[in-house]
């Protein structure tokens, strides 16, 4: 399958004589050595990776880690240093304006953490605009954008004026307008920062709903790990512009690649995250092995109560193909090195 993301050996150096570094041996010092030695600031360090059609890709890292200058490079906002970008079969990095204006109008939709919506206009109209650039007809926009205002749940606000609404409420009206006009993608750059701890929550859900309903490909950029977690397929973790590890949210807490993911995934509540597959074993002899069974993508803490019903111990399957053994003990051990941690 080919994919709708595919980012090769970026690089985006900032500053005097940049592309002069790559290929050097000064591309290989750290950022803060770099700075000292020639005033480059590295955004982007040699970064490669692929976003299947369909996957929620989340780019995840703190601030300065490159995560602005990333996105910004996928439609070109910004030229990079070195690399390819090809966006859904469009090599972007030798993309002419046109085409990337093409690119930006109809494959890729962006929401930002600052609405950026047009206050003189009402939430339908807002949500229409992208069709309106395009030049769709007023009336068969108004409906399209009637249905998406729907869609994000926004039904009986069509009239109003972005200020009066809350900003939860604002966010809708950016994801509608991003919907609108069926894009490929979906590129969210922190949308959900600014927002209350639970209105962030109800988006994040919203972002799950309305990614089961149109199953678009999205690639979401934030640099809380538990946003992380929670939406993405594959997570990507950035630090000092250059990529520490890309892996499922379980092998992210499962298997951190070094001491900053580490300590980064220190906090996670284990067992909401952990899924079968890194805690079961092999079974012991003599252990009973007519348990219940669960497929090995069971989330720990889900499989907490079939185990402790459960006298012989859970069979963790792969379709119809045994992978190991759970009991209840094995459970036990993920919950309470939570607690204790
Ligand atoms: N135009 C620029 N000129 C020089 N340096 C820049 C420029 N834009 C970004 N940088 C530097 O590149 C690095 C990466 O910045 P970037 O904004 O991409 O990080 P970020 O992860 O998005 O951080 P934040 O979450 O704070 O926005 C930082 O060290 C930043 O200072």
């Amino acid at each position: 399958m080919t994919a709708a993301l595919s980012v090769d050996s970026l690089w985006k150096i900032f500053g005097p004589r940049s592309d002069k570094i790559i290929g050097t041996p000064d591309a290989e010092l750290s950022r803060a050595d770099l700075k000292a030695k020639t005033g480059n600031v590295v955004g982007v360090k040699d970064v490669s990776f692929d976003v299947a059609p369909g996957e929620v890709f989340v780019i995840m890292g703190l601030s300065g880690s490159g995560k602005s200058t990333l996105v910004r490079l996928l439609t070109r906002l910004i030229e990079p240093t070195s690399g390819s970008v090809n966006l859904g079969g469009v090599d972007i990095t030798s993309a002419s304006e046109a085409e990337l204006r093409d690119v930006r109008r109809k494959q890729v939709s962006m929401v930002f953490q600052h609405f950026g919506l047009l206050p003189h206009r009402q939430v339908i109209d807002n949500v229409a605009y992208g069709l309106e650039v395009r030049g769709v007809p007023k009336k068969e926009r108004r409906a399209k954008a009637g249905e998406i205002v729907d869609l994000v749940g926004l039904s009986g606000y069509e009239m109003s004026y972005p200020d009066q609404l809350s900003g939860g409420m604002q966010q809708r009206v950016g994801l509608a307008r991003a919907l609108a006009g069926d894009p490929e993608m979906l590129l969210f750059d922190e949308p959900f920062s600014a927002l209350d701890p639970l209105i962030r929550r109800d988006m994040q859900n919203e972002v799950i709903r309305l990614h089961s309903e149109l199953g678009k490909t999205m690639v979401f950029i934030t640099h809380d790990l538990a946003e992380a977690l929670k939406l993405g397929d594959r997570i990507m973790i950035l630090r000092d512009g250059a990529i520490v590890q890309v892996g499922t949210p379980d092998e992210v807490v499962a298997r951190p690649a070094d001491d900053y993911v580490k300590d980064f995934v220190s906090e996670v509540p284990k067992a909401h995250v952990l899924t079968l597959k890194w805690v079961m074993r092999e079974p012991r002899p003599g252990e009973a092995l007519d348990g219940p069974t669960l497929p090995v993508t069971t989330v720990v803490r889900q499989a907490a109560r079939t185990a402790i019903a459960s006298d012989a111990p859970i069979r963790v399957m792969d379709g119809d193909t045994m992978l190991g053994v759970v009991d209840e003990e094995d459970i036990m051990r993920v919950v309470v090195a939570e607690e204790e941690s």
